[in-house]
């Protein structure tokens, strides 16, 4: 995707706390209805799809040595190349989690509370 295309879908969309898991997930499934490609989108197709793009995730920081928390150093092309690596692994794990009829955003929730329960602050 070029620059300006990007620049132009941010400022058309709404800040990121505004997005939900379930408007991702139907645009997902409309994405893949009108390309027919539904029938490639089973669970195992998906999950490997899904670890090809931390693949590709990954090899961004590959040889970079400790990174900066907010990535001062990084050009802008770098963090864009970021922010589209980030999306592909979130968007293939959403689909994921529909096409096995999971509710990945309460499930992430109940997970959240869980954790606490394990890991209470008054032990940390
Ligand atoms: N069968 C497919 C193929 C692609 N996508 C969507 C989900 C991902 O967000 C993105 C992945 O597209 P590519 O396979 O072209 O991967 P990249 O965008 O990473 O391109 P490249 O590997 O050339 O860097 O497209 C999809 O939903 N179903």
């Amino acid at each position: 995707m070029g620059s300006s295309m990007n620049e132009e879908l941010k400022a058309s969309s709404s800040t990121w706390e505004c997005v939900s898991l379930s408007e991702i997930k139907d645009k997902l499934a409309e994405f893949a209805e009108v390309r027919g490609w539904t029938q490639y989108h089973c669970p195992r197709n998906l999950l490997l799809a899904l670890v090809g793009e931390v693949g590709e995730l990954s090899e961004i920081f590959q040889w970079r040595g400790e990174v900066a928390k907010g990535l001062p150093d990084w050009s802008s092309d770098d963090k864009e190349h970021l922010e589209e690596e980030l999306s592909d692994v979130l968007l293939y794990l959403v689909r994921l989690a529909d096409v096995c009829g999971l509710d990945l955003g309460q499930a992430a929730l109940a997970k959240i509370t869980k954790n606490a329960m394990k890991y209470p602050v008054s032990a940390s």
